[in-house]
């Protein structure tokens, strides 16, 4: 009889310069693809879904550069999503926010295997990156002021990151029952915006690392 072949790792980034970094550092693994998500939950969402209907996978990653939360996650360092989190879907009230959970339509947060990244958190930090785990919000809105980054910080305890495609990804999979994770490299900080001061070249070489880690962990 035949083996069954191994099942594969789909990672999905935003843009090609995080599929590009993500690449050097699988530095030609097999049993991974890395596929193009677009910017935003939506479009990360119908990518995802349309990779993991053309594909067995065990496990889908999101993976890319984001903000961190001062005091949280330092720029150049990286963050494993404890909790996969769709900051801004609910309804504005006079009350204040209100997330679809309490409003009764489905959930803004997708679990993730905490015991996996755990794992891949501490085989980072192993291998000399630094590292946390924590909430990963996604937003559809790049936050840009420090009054929204308070606001975000408060209404998801344990918010470390956020970037703008993870829910996406995770709600295609959790469709379709594959796992997911979610490892963001900090580019910036969540606050005002100040587009000068993001540092991309040194967040894709902390993504680029961490993705020659991520394979003794995810297989
Ligand atoms: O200009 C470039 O060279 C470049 C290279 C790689 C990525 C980019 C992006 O602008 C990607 C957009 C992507 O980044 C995530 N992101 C980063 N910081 C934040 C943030 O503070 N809040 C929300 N999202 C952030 C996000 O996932 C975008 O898709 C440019």
């Amino acid at each position: 009889m035949r083996p069954e072949p191994a099942r594969r790792i789909l990672m999905m980034t935003a843009v090609e310069a995080e599929r590009d970094a993500v690449l050097r550092g699988l530095n030609g693994a097999d049993g991974v693809d890395v596929r193009l998500a677009g910017v935003g939950p939506a479009s990360a969402a119908a990518r995802t879904a349309a990779a993991l209907a053309a594909g067995d996978y065990a496990l889908v990653v999101s993976a890319g550069i984001g903000g961190g939360f001062p005091g949280r996650a330092a720029v150049g360092s990286l963050v494993v999503a404890d909790a996969i989190v769709a900051a801004d879907l609910g309804a504005e009230t006079a009350e204040g926010f209100r997330t679809v959970d309490e409003l009764g339509f489905g959930s803004a947060r997708v679990p993730v295997d905490a015991g996996l990244a755990a794992r891949l958190t501490g085989a980072l930090q192993a291998a000399g990156l630094a590292a946390c785990a924590g909430a990963v919000l996604t937003v559809s809105t790049a936050t840009g002021t420090a009054a929204t980054a308070a606001e975000l910080a408060s209404r998801v305890p344990g918010a470390a990151a956020e970037a703008m495609e993870g829910y996406g990804v995770a709600v295609a999979a959790l469709d379709r029952g594959v796992p997911a994770l979610e490892i963001r490299a900090v580019s910036n900080a969540v606050g005002p915006r100040d587009r000068a001061a993001w540092r991309i070249g040194e967040a894709l070489q902390s993504l680029e690392a961490a993705s020659a880690v991520l394979l003794e962990v995810l297989r």
